[in-house]
């Protein structure tokens, strides 16, 4: 792809989308610059780490760059629209990383009719497995959304949603990775407490994730019929699964993809 392509915001999800980037040599490296608001010691290790380009020069940074990917947190996107918009023109594509705010909003703040792509990617970017949804704005052509989509395959899957399903998408795959992360925390303290090793936990229970995703993606089997699969009548899956359900599993995991949902709902509106 020759294209020259512009992070506002550098931080760890720029970077994972960078590394990526950067791994799958979809660009030249000096074709990707990065910016951020101050802290240029972040920027200048960005640089070094993937032999990119940095520069605090705004106007410099925006001209003649074809994508401009906004990458900072949702109350400081009006600030970082702010001081780019006077160099930014409608034949480039703007691709927003930001949770929450809709491309209807991200226009109002350019204040021209200019292509809008939102994506809602995750950490996991950074080794190639992020699970991104893309959402396209108004004046985002077919062009644009392949164009997307090449950059984000780069990093992992992608899905075409429509952008009224961004909340959702967030709270699902957005910060997924957090739940599955915290999930492995409370198993490792119970493989702890039952005397086994941190590593060795660490090991077994990363190698069952990644199992168990690879079953979801290859087999054609649903969730629920991969599960039975595992539950012997009696055995130890049933007395485990057993008490997820007194403990209301189901219902937790859901006010917490609800909770997510509806904080990003809310970031939208706070801007
Ligand atoms: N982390 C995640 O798992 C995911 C995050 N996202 C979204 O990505 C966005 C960024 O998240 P994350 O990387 O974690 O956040 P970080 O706090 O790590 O990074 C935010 C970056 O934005 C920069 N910034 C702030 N204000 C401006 C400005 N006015 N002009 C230019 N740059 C500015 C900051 O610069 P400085 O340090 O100089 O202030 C910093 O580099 C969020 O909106 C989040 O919703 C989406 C999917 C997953
Ligand atoms: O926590 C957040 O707001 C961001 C959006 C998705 C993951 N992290």
């Amino acid at each position: 792809m020759n294209k020259k392509i512009a992070f506002i915001g550098a931080g760890s999800m720029a970077e994972a989308i960078i590394s990526g980037m950067v791994r799958a040599e979809i660009v030249d490296n000096e074709k990707i610059i990065v910016t951020n608001r101050s802290n240029r010691e972040r920027i200048t290790r960005l640089e070094q780490r993937y032999q990119i380009n940095s520069m605090m020069d705004k106007e410099k940074l925006t001209t003649d760059t074809d994508i401009i990917i906004l990458a900072t947190k949702p109350y400081d996107m009006e600030q970082a629209i702010d001081s780019i918009k006077a160099y930014v023109t409608t034949d480039q594509l703007i691709i927003s990383v930001t949770a929450g705010i809709s491309t209807e909003s991200i226009q109002e703040l350019f204040g021209i009719e200019i292509p809008i792509i939102r994506a809602m990617p995750n950490t996991s970017a950074s080794i190639g497995y992020s699970a991104t949804a893309l959402a396209a704005g108004i004046h985002a052509s077919e062009n644009h959304m392949k164009e997307a989509r090449v950059l984000f395959e780069t990093i992992g899957t992608t899905e075409i949603v429509d952008e009224s399903d961004m909340h959702i998408v967030t709270g699902i795959s957005g910060s997924g990775p957090a739940y599955i992360y915290y999930l492995v925390e409370a198993m490792e303290a119970a493989a702890i407490s039952s005397g086994l090793d941190r590593d060795t936990a660490k090991s077994l229970i990363a190698q069952t994730i990644l199992g168990a995703g690879e079953m979801l993606q290859q087999s054609e089997d649903t969730a629920a019929a991969l599960r039975e699969k595992i539950t012997s009548p009696a055995g130890t899956t049933q007395a485990g699964i057993e008490s997820l359900k007194r403990n209301d599993f189901q219902k937790i995991i859901m006010e917490c993809v609800q909770a997510a949902r509806d904080r990003s709902i809310e970031l939208g509106n706070e801007k």
